[in-house]
């Protein structure tokens, strides 16, 4: 099992979200404004729905850290619902139910198989757990992650690149940009960017939903993380699973991805050429900074795939569980579109695995070993080539 693990708890409209990560070396400075950042991040973009407007999400750092630097133990981040003052009654631990059940699935929710499998008949029992405001105890993990990483000279940085088919044109956006943040859907191309926000409003006119396209790459790695000695030490499947695990992503590539299914080999790999030093550089990078299951030393790029908003304003066609019958499905109010939301999810979850990965080669005891045996690694991998 590796070091570094964390887990979430806590409803949509409960009390509070909370999250315990574990792992981290003693002796890392952190700084409370950057995770607040990203949970700013996490909640912006054209497209999200009303609760965006209730919630100031800051987080609570309630163990693991001491005059802003981690101390080795268990770190607890919690971020309060400003909502739950709405729905205290509904949401009530203890006590009488009180508010009417929500007994109409939605299609593209876990609310259907959720009530059969938890043996539940409030579809709230389901939709408060699996809703995607969890994503924000991602994030607030994934910023102490990439704190970690920024330490060690690696960041991680997203963009969108498609939303509702309009696509970004990889040639007019400026990659030493990335991280900026420059627009709202954290899209560097701003024609494709202004299609998408129009794109997005005639989905919510229309009482529809929209899904998209994000990339995140991650810079300053070494060498040599992950490993292809075994198929669960490989950082691909890593990434992948951990990408896959955000609410609606369908779909994980790893640089070139599914071109890689079309393209002949001469147009995939990136050859290898020596500068005059005599050290090895790629003119490409279609692997996305992986091969064999390892870091290569390229940049990493992934992209996820994100389906459309499963709640629909203009309800789809469903059951009810409490009745049998056909009805529309269940909406109180939902997001548009939030890839552009999901995308600083994205960047929280890539953060965690390449920490992950680095605990696991340097240990984590102490920042300063970490950082120690890091250096003789690179100067050892270094020294040829
Ligand atoms: C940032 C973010 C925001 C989301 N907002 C909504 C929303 O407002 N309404 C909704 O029905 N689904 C929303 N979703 C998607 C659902 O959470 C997701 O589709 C659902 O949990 C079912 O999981 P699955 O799509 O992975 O099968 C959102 C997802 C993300 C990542
Ligand atoms: C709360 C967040 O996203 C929510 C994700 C979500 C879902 O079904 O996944 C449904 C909506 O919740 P509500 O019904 O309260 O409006 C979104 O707002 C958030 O991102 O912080």
């Amino acid at each position: 099992m590796s070091e570094l693990r964390f887990m979430t708890a806590g409803e949509s409209h409960g009390p509070c979200l909370t999250a315990i990560l574990e792992g981290l070396p003693a002796g890392l400075k952190l700084d409370l404004e950057s995770i607040n950042k990203d949970l700013a991040r996490r909640q912006q973009g054209y497209g999200r729905g009303g609760r965006m407007k209730i919630e100031k999400d800051k987080v609570n750092v309630l163990s693991g850290v001491r005059f802003n630097e981690t101390i080795g133990g268990p770190i607890t981040l919690q971020v309060v619902n400003r909502d739950f003052q709405n729905w205290g009654e509904r949401m009530a631990a203890f006590g009488e139910p009180a508010g009417e059940k929500v007994t109409a699935a939605r299609p593209g929710h876990a609310d259907f198989t959720g009530i059969r499998k938890y043996d539940r008949t409030d579809v709230r029992d389901i939709l408060e757990r699996s809703s995607a405001r969890e994503t924000t105890m991602r994030v607030a993990v994934g910023a102490v992650c990439k704190e970690f990483l920024k330490a060690l000279g690696i960041t991680v940085v997203s963009q969108v690149t498609c939303i509702g088919g309009v696509k970004v044109d990889p040639a007019k956006v400026d990659r030493a940009k990335l991280g900026t943040d420059i627009s709202d859907l954290n899209c560097y191309d701003a024609e494709a960017e202004a299609q998408m926000k129009e794109k997005i409003k005639a989905a919510r006119k229309e009482g529809d939903t929209l899904g998209g396209i994000f990339e995140v790459t991650v810079r300053g790695l070494p060498a040599g993380l992950g490993s292809h000695i075994q198929w669960d030490r490989r950082l691909d499947g890593k990434l992948a699973g951990a990408l896959m695990s955000i609410q609606a992503i369908k779909g994980v590539e790893i640089g070139a991805g599914f071109d890689c299914a079309i393209l002949p080999g001469s147009q995939i790999h990136d050859e290898m050429f020596l500068d005059e030093a005599g050290k090895v550089y790629r003119r490409t990078n279609r692997a996305g900074g992986l091969e064999g299951g390892m870091t290569n030393g390229e940049e990493l790029v992934v992209k996820a795939a994100m389906k459309p908003i499963p709640t629909l304003m203009q309800p789809l066609h469903s059951v009810d569980i409490a009745s049998h019958e056909e009805v529309l499905a269940c909406k109180e109010r939902s997001d548009t579109c939030a890839v552009s939301a999901a995308s600083v999810v994205g960047e929280a979850m890539t953060a965690f695995v390449i920490a992950q990965a680095i605990c696991d080669k340097f240990g984590s005891d102490a920042m300063v070993d970490l950082k120690a045996a890091l250096a003789a690694y690179k100067a050892r991998i270094g020294k040829e080539w």
